[in-house]
């Protein structure tokens, strides 16, 4: 297969880890015979930078006219500490996905059984956990009308959602919920909100197309609680798009690091792949940011695409990567390896799979042995 995939590295971390999901495309393409063509596209604080705009309409045009686009990650504390800023990197994420329709956003959550003692929450709470986040990723207060006053004293954002803005994410949700436990929990805050009244009703219609499926409904507060106590009875879980954004990062404590949490933000018409995480600063160009996010959110992309034992193959890399310890210090306090040695040895593996106990002074991860 070829592909055409606009990478989008952005700031902080997001140039290290997409280089590392990079390599492990290139050792798909090697093994399997496939063309992936890569074709970088400013966003985030570096357009800024070079051209004062965080999403020039170079690289808009440029993600419309490819077949996927790679998103790294975006932010630099320069905005982040100047509340006052009108550009702002973040508007580059916004506006990309708000221009390319891209609604739903899934964020799979797993324990990973090599991990189980790394979180912070007991092995037998976590063990066995499966979750797929389903973030409503265009509406929302996110993108609601925003109002400040003259004196700049009084502030207002808009949260707002029609019912076919939660239709189409419910089905994809609701077709997901069919392929695993048929269990789907609508996560919303309906004690207080209309715009969650209305996600409830309208999700509750929409149910009857759906009746192998068990819907239930949570409040958010509650579901924030519940991830921690008793994440095991989440199967599928649907939210708008706040929500989703705080939950998938709480989440992440289930399987041990945020730098492992991959996403794929879908539309009808395009499909963008990134990892949940932001730009880290503090880590930037220390080598130390865990790449596993960017690589699981590459099998996404080829899973996307039906490639399904090309992402296998991604995936067991970063099983085995784990297994062995072959980790970023987030992971792995003791020996951590680099962002860059976690890629190679994922990247070769992908070249080279082995699934006997290997003798861990006898791996090769690039040009070097790892111990
Ligand atoms: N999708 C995105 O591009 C995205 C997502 C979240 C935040 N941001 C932006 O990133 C900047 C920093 O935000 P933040 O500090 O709140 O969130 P962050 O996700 O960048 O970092 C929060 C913490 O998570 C951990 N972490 C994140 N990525 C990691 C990785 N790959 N490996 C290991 N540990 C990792 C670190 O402990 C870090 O201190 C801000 O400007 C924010 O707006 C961007
Ligand atoms: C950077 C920010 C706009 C973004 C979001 O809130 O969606 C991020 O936190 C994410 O999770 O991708
Ligand atoms: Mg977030």
């Amino acid at each position: 297969m070829k592909l055409e995939i606009a990478v989008l590295a952005g700031d902080g971390i997001g140039p290290e880890v997409t280089a590392q999901a990079i390599k492990s495309l290139e050792a798909i393409a090697h093994s399997f015979d496939h063309t992936f063509l890569f074709k970088e596209g400013l966003v985030g604080a570096i357009a800024i930078d070079k051209t004062g705009d965080a999403l020039p309409q170079e690289t808009l045009d440029l993600c419309a006219a490819t077949d996927a686009v790679l998103f790294g990650a975006i932010g630099d504390p320069k905005y982040d500490n100047n509340p006052g800023s009108k550009v702002r990197p973040e508007q580059g994420l916004l506006k990309l996905r708000k221009e390319l329709g891209l609604y739903a956003n899934i964020r799979p959550v797993k324990a990973y059984p090599t991990l189980l003692e790394h979180s912070p929450l007991k092995r037998h709470i976590i063990e066995g956990t499966d979750i797929a986040i389903y973030r409503e990723l265009t509406g929302g207060i996110y993108f609601g009308k925003k109002t400040l006053n003259d004196e700049g004293t009084v502030a207002s954002d808009l949260c707002e959602y029609s019912k076919e803005e939660i239709e189409r994410i419910a089905h994809l949700a609701f077709k997901e919920a069919l392929k695993r436990k048929k269990k789907l929990t609508l996560v919303d805050k309906a004690n207080v909100l209309e715009t969650s009244r209305l996600w409830r009703k309208v999700v509750t219609e929409l149910a009857t197309a759906y009746p192998e499926v068990q819907l239930d409904f949570m409040f958010v507060d509650n579901a924030a609680m519940q991830l921690i106590l008793n994440p095991k009875s989440f199967d599928v879980i649907l939210t708008e798009n706040m929500f989703g954004d705080i939950l998938s990062d709480e989440a992440s404590v289930i399987g041990g690091s945020i730098g492992l949490l991959a996403s794929a933000s879908i539309g009808d018409k395009f499909a963008m792949f990134e990892p949940i995480h932001g730009s880290y600063p503090q880590a930037t160009g220390k080598g130390i940011a865990n790449p596993i996010a960017a690589i699981l959110s590459v099998a996404m992309l080829l899973r996307h695409f039906n490639l399904n034992e090309e992402a296998a193959v991604i995936e067991q890399g970063v099983e085995k990567a784990l297994e062995l310890h072959i980790t970023t210090p987030d992971l792995n306090s003791h020996q951590p390896l680099s962002t860059q040695k976690v890629g190679d040895f994922i990247a070769d593996y992908i070249t080279n799979p082995f699934d006997t106990n290997v003798n861990f002074e006898n791996i090769h991860v690039g040009q070097s042995t790892i111990i």
